[in-house]
């Protein structure tokens, strides 16, 4: 297994490109279920998630080739089922159960189960389905899905779910009548799909706010679609100009989906330019400041974004509350913060950050995505050696992440453990 060693302290120069967006490619593979065909599909990651839904989709009888662009054929699904191996290594792979159950009528899913941010169950996307008109049974850790042609309703979410609120429209795009999705999830992500379900043939309104329509049609067609930018890698390159006292520009991003996160480092003292699909972050002249955040579905701070911002603010003038709202255990990375010589204190919900005037190299490792990239944030900064361990972590989500940062000056390799 590799990890990342990184020598902190270079401020950050240079350019780098944002990559396709992981949460808005695996959706839009899944749909790829829903039309017997090929789908075609531009600025898709290369990552470990992006593999797996591949394998998935393999395991279903698609085929899938992954040059410049991703096609998916899924014109023979002969074994509509995601099995346990699968998904337990990623979520996301909940996402195939709405087109299953839509297009063939039947699907086996394996529950996701817990893991390291809380314990997120699909109670929601089920309880939708049913509905819909599914049966849905839970037995051996799978959830049995049985349908004739689903049925529209009108379903509103107890909590904001962005795979859940997929799941369904994608269902609803071929049941039979309309469907009204209240509470709906407005992130970017779903407008992405929605677009390309539109571009099949389904008739979609409000996608983009919290009430969602959707009338099925009897069926969708194949079709062409790029995914659209990553805002979390985005983000999570925004705070490394911060927080290494760099200036960087990232191309190829859509500055209008991370608002929340350009008015936070502003803030913060940074400053961020825009131009056309370009951002331009420089660093605070003076120190760091240090102001609080709330977690909130879009367009609130994004709790994909919470770590990262932390990691700035342990080098903040001040006291920073940072809250997570989303998920009840998101706070993984705070103990490895800490070793970094962070000063960070838990308080339930809200992590307290008193900022110190720098960080110190030290050996960490995490058990999420955008914790390990937290840390690879905080150890850029650090004075010394960082060793981060088990970044098969950060390869689920970030494409190329130490050739990126290479690129802009940082002294960061992959060893082997
Ligand atoms: C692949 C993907 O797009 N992943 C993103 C997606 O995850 P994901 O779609 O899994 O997250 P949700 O939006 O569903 O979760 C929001 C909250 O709702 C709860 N909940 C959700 C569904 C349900 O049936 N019951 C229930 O109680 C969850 O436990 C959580 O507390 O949105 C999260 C919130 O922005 C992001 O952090 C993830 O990166
Ligand atoms: C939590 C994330 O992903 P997933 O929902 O796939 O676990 C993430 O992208 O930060």
């Amino acid at each position: 297994m590799d990890k990342l060693v990184i020598e902190g302290g270079v401020p950050l120069q240079g350019e780098i490109p944002i990559s396709g967006a992981k949460n808005a490619a695996l959706p839009l593979m899944a749909a790829s279920l829903l039309a017997p065909g090929r789908h075609v599909f531009t600025n898709v990651p290369r990552l470990r998630d992006i593999r797996t839904m591949e394998r998935l989709l393999h395991h279903m009888g698609a085929r899938t080739e992954h040059q410049d662009a991703l096609t998916i054929d899924t014109s023979s699904i002969t074994r509509p089922e995601a099995p346990y191996e699968l998904v337990k290594t990623m979520r996301a792979s909940v996402l195939v159960l709405g087109p299953l159950a839509a297009r063939h009528g039947r699907a086996r899913v394996s529950l996701p189960g817990g893991c390291a941010i809380g314990a997120r169950p699909i109670d929601l996307h089920l309880r939708g389905l049913q509905a819909m008109g599914a049966q849905v049974d839970l037995e051996g850790g799978y959830v049995h899905v049985h349908c004739e042609r689903l049925r529209g309703t009108a379903f509103t979410f107890d909590q904001v779910t962005v795979t859940g609120t997929e799941n369904l429209m994608m269902a609803a795009s071929l049941a039979e009548g309309e469907t009204v999705l209240e509470n709906a999830a407005r992130e970017p992500e779903v407008v992405d799909l929605a677009d390309y379900l539109t571009a099949m043939g389904a008739r979609i309104e409000g996608v983009g706010t919290a009430i969602i329509r959707i009338r099925g049609v009897e069926s969708l067609n194949p079709g062409t679609h790029r995914v659209i930018p990553d805002r979390i890698e985005t983000g999570t390159y925004l705070v490394a100009a911060g927080i290494t006292g760099g200036r960087l520009r990232l191309t190829h991003c859509r500055p209008d989906h991370v608002d929340a996160v350009l008015r936070k480092l502003k803030d913060a003292g940074m400053t961020i330019t825009q131009d056309g699909e370009t951002l331009t972050a420089e660093a605070s002249h003076g120190p760091i400041r240090s102001i609080n955040a709330t977690t909130w579905p879009y367009p609130g701070f994004p709790t994909d974004m919470q770590a990262q911002f932390m990691a700035l603010m342990t080098l903040g003038d001040g006291v920073s509350i940072i809250k997570e709202q989303i998920f009840e255990n998101r706070f993984m990375h705070v103990s490895e913060l800490r070793r970094l010589g962070a000063d960070i204190v838990l308080d339930g919900r809200s992590a307290v950050v008193r900022g110190v005037p720098f960080l110190s190299g030290a050996p960490v490792m995490a058990t999420d995505l955008r914790a390990s990239a937290s840390l690879v944030l905080a150890g850029l900064a650090a004075r010394g050696r960082t060793d981060v361990s088990r970044i098969y972590h950060l390869e689920r989500g970030y494409e190329n992440l130490d050739g990126k940062l290479q690129a802009v000056g940082a002294r960061i390799r992959r060893e082997k453990e």
